[in-house]
């Protein structure tokens, strides 16, 4: 324990009948998406359970996260589909963004959806919810913050992520924004710095670029997404770069100047540029901090990461289980809520163990058109299959005729093990994708399934015939193997 910490713990108020612990089968420490998922499931289990939240505010997801983003995304593509009116002959006229109704209607549906998953919490039994942060006294205890204590068989640790701030940024004031506080503007700025072009930096990058925001994004990594295939990567970079300028691989530096922010970097190129504001989007380390996780006597990794099992999320052979993006594997909403039904059916059935077999990774940034990454790559001795989307029949159709996908498949018999891509209806490709992957399917048997004409999915033959012409296994012969006009 740190001196902070111990002197926090002494000056904790004592609440009357403090020295008589709470008791329970599974404590659930965070009611996020993954904590709300832990106690249902640790309920239906036969378990009794306390869930603990300072706030009790919804979900990280409805108020600050997936729906807000998307919110914004959603007027951004509205704004842009007004823009390429053009293509198809139809003159709108000028356009005009209402900054106040549009960010009014993003905070009103976010409010609406917060407050659906506050509802969801009312309808909790009496009793369960304790408003407070825990902190670990030992292994199966936890102090609340009026001092009262809880003793628990098992404990679900589910405190989420929060937003990185590391220096220069931390300096900047109100002119940095986080995804806490993005969402929370009045007016559009004129200018946008985005510093990480992870999938919040793509995601809210593209957007407030669309909405007639000039944006700059920038990265200390010379690929954005993290996305595996060059070619992929080449087409997301030509796709980001129409809306904004693009800098990789270099080093950002920012203060104060005039009413905004100087941005300088160098590395692979250097340069500055005066925004208005900075969007910080650096990452979200696990929220992991004032938990007294030393006293729970779990080994952690060494970025501070309790160690567990994906299996079971359990920590070693300890009674505590991890669940969401605290547990640093997949920061994803269906990765939060499946880790919460894992970790709270386990922690009910202790010392009994219920393996889960986890899903294929896959994961959607909402750029448009999407970026997808699914399973394993190339680097794991694949064969590759590749389709361009730059002249594809049903995308030229839309206008919407940009984008690459990579398929992975392994050697000998063509088994689907992953995809990259960036294509229009990607986040349908991905799942129709993700899905087969996850069913263990070869690229034969995905041929083998009926194509629509003229759908963006016809754009996958090319890719998977690519990936049987590699395999000993023959293209299906009872299939005509030319292409439909522009198929
Ligand atoms: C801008 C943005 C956009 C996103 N978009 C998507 C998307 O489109 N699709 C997708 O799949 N994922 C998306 N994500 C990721 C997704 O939102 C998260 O993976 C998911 O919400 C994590 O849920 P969680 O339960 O782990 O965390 P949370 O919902 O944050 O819950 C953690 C809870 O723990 C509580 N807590 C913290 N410390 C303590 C303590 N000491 N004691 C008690 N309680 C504590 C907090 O109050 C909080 O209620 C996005 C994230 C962001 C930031
Ligand atoms: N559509 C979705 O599913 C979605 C959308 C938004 C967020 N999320 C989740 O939220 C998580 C966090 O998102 P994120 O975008 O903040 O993080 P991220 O880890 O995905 O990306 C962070 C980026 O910032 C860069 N970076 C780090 N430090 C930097 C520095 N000092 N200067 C310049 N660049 C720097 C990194 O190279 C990286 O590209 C994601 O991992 C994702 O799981 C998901």
């Amino acid at each position: 324990m740190t001196d902070a910490q111990a002197d926090t713990a002494n000056s904790l108020p004592q609440k009357p009948g403090a020295s008589q612990p709470l008791t329970c089968d599974v404590a659930v420490i965070g009611a996020g998406t993954a904590g709300l998922a832990a106690e249902r499931a640790a309920r239906a289990n036969g378990a009794s359970t306390l869930l603990i939240d300072p706030e009790f505010i919804g979900t990280l997801c409805a108020n600050y996260g997936c729906m807000p983003s998307k919110l914004l995304i959603a007027a951004a593509r509205a704004r842009h589909q007004v823009d390429q009116a053009g293509l198809f002959g139809i003159d709108v006229g000028s356009v005009a963004v209402d900054d106040a109704a549009l960010l009014n209607r993003v905070r009103s549906e976010r409010d609406r959806f917060a407050a659906l998953t506050r509802d969801s919490i009312e309808t909790l039994p009496d009793g369960i919810c304790i408003k407070s942060h825990a902190r670990f006294t030992g292994p199966d205890t936890l102090v609340l913050d009026d001092g009262r204590t809880v003793k628990a068989g098992a404990i679900v640790i589910a405190t989420g992520s929060g937003a990185a701030l590391p220096a220069p940024f931390d300096m900047l004031g109100d002119r940095a924004l986080t995804n806490r506080s993005v969402f929370e503007i009045e007016t559009l700025p004129d200018s946008l710095g985005v510093v990480g072009s992870g999938s919040i930096g793509l995601e809210l990058a593209q957007a407030f670029a669309r909405l007639g925001v000039k944006v700059t994004l920038l990265d200390k990594a010379e690929r954005m997404g993290n996305v595996r295939c060059a070619r992929v990567h080449g087409a997301l970079r030509k796709i980001m770069e129409r809306d904004m300028a693009v800098h990789l691989g270099v080093d950002v530096d920012a203060e104060c100047a005039q009413s905004g922010v100087r941005l300088t970097w160098s590395g692979k190129e250097t340069g500055e540029a005066l925004v208005d504001r900075v969007l910080v989007a650096v990452g979200r380390p696990p929220t992991l901090e004032g938990l007294w996780l030393e006293k729970a006597g779990i080994a952690c990794d060494d970025s501070g990461v309790p160690c567990h099992d994906r299996a079971t999320m359990r920590c070693g052979d300890s009674a505590i289980f991890l669940a969401g993006d605290v547990a640093a594997d997949f920061p994803l909403l269906h990765e939060a809520s499946h880790d919460g039904a894992i970790a709270g059916r386990n922690a009910a059935a202790l010392p009994a163990e219920i393996r889960t077999e986890r899903y294929v990774s896959f994961a959607i940034t909402f750029t448009d058109p999407p970026l997808v990454s699914i399973g394993k790559s190339e680097e794991h001795g694949a064969v590759t299959g590749t389709t361009s989307f730059d002249d594809q029949g049903r995308a030229r159709v839309e206008g919407r005729d940009e984008g690459a996908l990579t398929l992975y498949a392994a050697a000998p018999h063509g088994t689907l093990i992953g995809a990259d891509l960036i294509a229009p209806a990607g986040e349908h490709l991905g799942h129709i994708l993700a899905w087969a992957i996850q069913h263990k399917m070869t690229a034969t048997q995905l041929l083998q399934m009926p194509f629509y004409h003229p759908t963006i999915e016809e754009g996958l033959k090319k890719a998977l015939r690519t990936i049987c012409g590699a395999t000993p296994i023959a293209l299906p012969t009872d299939q005509d193997s030319g292409t439909p006009s522009g198929g």
